[in-house]
């Protein structure tokens, strides 16, 4: 039996992309004429893709969380965001544990940040060669935490045993609904105390993660 592939989350989990993405949602606001809000409070809105986190902007504003305002900002957001990457950051050790995992497992990435952003900023850091499959929030009709971006992302790598390594809510519910054991990181953008997520294996630095 082969080594059980590892997918893993993006935001929170392998980068720290919520400074970028409270920055980028500042120039789409002012755009709109809108202010901007705290970084505190934007970063509580990441984790289920980029129309929900326009939404929860929209609806905290007071205004409505669809139609053609919603649609016009989610479009400006990922144009603005596949371009910039200067206040993202991998979490220290994300290369290195990489390069250890890769010699023994099928890695792949299963996050909610829209396709085009996620290959830009994967190439960004010089992740790319490291991850054959690449789900993102925009791929398929449904997303996270729906199982069937985690389903397809271990189907797509080959099958068999699976981890799913992420750091929030969404992930750990992705997990259960998919069957599939859980990894969690600390350090992301969660809300939930550590030990209400059910995960099999829990680690504050990418470091000490070696399953
Ligand atoms: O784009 C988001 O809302 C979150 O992305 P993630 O699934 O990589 O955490
Ligand atoms: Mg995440």
């Amino acid at each position: 039996m082969a080594d059980p592939v590892l997918v893993f989350d993006l935001d929170g989990t392998l980068i720290h992309s919520a400074p970028e993405i409270h920055g980028v949602a500042r120039d789409v606001l002012a755009q709109e004429g809108l202010p901007e809000l705290s970084y505190e409070l934007i970063t509580s809105f990441v984790g289920n893709g980029l129309p929900t986190l326009v939404s929860r902007i929209l609806v905290q504003l007071g205004l409505p969380g669809t139609g053609e305002q919603h649609h016009r900002m989610v479009e400006h957001f990922e144009s603005i965001y596949q371009q910039r990457f200067d206040l993202t950051s991998l979490y220290p050790g994300v290369m290195s544990m990489l390069h250890d995992l890769s010699g023994r497992h099928r890695l792949a990435i299963c996050t909610n940040k829209p396709q085009a952003p996620t290959r830009a900023v994967l190439a960004h850091f010089g992740l790319t060669d490291f991850f054959s499959v690449v789900i993102g929030g925009d791929t398929l009709p449904r997303r996270k935490p729906d199982p069937l971006p985690l389903h397809q992302a271990i189907r797509d790598s080959g099958g068999g045993d699976a981890i799913f390594v992420g750091d929030s809510e969404v992930d750990a519910d992705t997990a259960r609904n998919a069957q599939i054991p859980f990894a969690l990181f600390t350090g992301g953008y969660r809300k939930t105390a550590v030990e209400d997520l059910g995960a099999k294996w829990i680690f504050d630095h990418h470091d000490e993660f070696r399953p």
